[in-house]
């Protein structure tokens, strides 16, 4: 039986860095915000029911990540409206992915599974976590980040110490190396000693 294992953790607090090191330990990893980039490319599948509710955020048949930001700054409604677009072609790929993955143990990284409820359909979630003043650090490093677009951001998303409190499993991302060996123990946990599970 496949372990479905959900990672999440607010912006900037290690989900992209923790996600690969699973994939360096052979667990296949599906990635939600990966799967938006693709899904807003020239003939992704939110292409045509974006372009039909806002026409002008389409440009040479793919989506402007660029307009629909401007779009929400002026209206809120429109990050709902494109959530309901969005949200069941991110979930129609991940059970996909699942299909094509039965093995012991898979990783989705998804920045707002808990907004989005997918904790109901997983089996743990790994919650990645690290002190707000390194967070801030992390994001504002970024090339045209800005304090205003950080907090906006920061304000869509569940708070860091919410996020913990539903985790059934956290990393503290302060270094490279205890993450990874975090990771390895956690793989270890999940599907059991090696020569045991990898008999089935
Ligand atoms: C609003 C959009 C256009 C902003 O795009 P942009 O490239 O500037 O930001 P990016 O997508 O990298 O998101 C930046 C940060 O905000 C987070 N974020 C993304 N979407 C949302 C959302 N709907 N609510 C809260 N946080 C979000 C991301 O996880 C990331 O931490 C884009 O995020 C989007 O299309 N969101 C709607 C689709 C969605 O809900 N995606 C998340 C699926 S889990
Ligand atoms: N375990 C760690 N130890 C030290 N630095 C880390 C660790 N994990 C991540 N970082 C650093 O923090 C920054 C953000 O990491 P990463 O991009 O993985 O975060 P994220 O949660 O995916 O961000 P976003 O939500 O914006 O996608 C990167 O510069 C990365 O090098």
């Amino acid at each position: 039986m496949t372990h479905r294992l959900g990672l999440t953790g607010s912006i900037g607090m290690g989900k992209s860095t923790t996600a690969q090191m699973f994939r360096d330990a052979g667990v296949p990893v599906w990635d939600a915000d990966a799967t938006v980039h693709e899904l807003y490319e020239k003939g992704g599948a939110a292409v045509a029911p974006i372009s039909a509710v806002f026409p002008v955020a389409v440009v040479d048949n793919q989506v402007s990540r660029e307009t629909l930001k401007e779009l929400i700054n002026q209206d809120p409604k429109v990050l709902l409206q494109l959530e309901n677009i969005v949200h069941p072609l991110v979930a129609a790929s991940r059970e996909q992915f699942l299909k094509d993955h039965p093995e012991l143990l898979v990783v989705f990284d998804i920045p707002l599974l808990f907004e989005t409820g997918a904790d109901r359909w997983l089996d743990s979630v790994l919650v990645v976590s690290c002190p707000a003043e390194v967070q801030k650090t992390r994001v504002m490093a970024r090339a045209g980040m800005t304090e205003t677009q950080f907090e906006t951001i920061l304000a869509r998303q569940m708070p860091d110490a919410q996020k913990r409190a539903r985790a059934d499993h956290i990393i503290e991302t302060l270094t490279l190396d205890g993450t990874a060996l975090a990771v390895q123990n956690l793989i270890a946990k999940l599907k059991g000693p090696a020569d045991a599970r990898d008999r089935t």
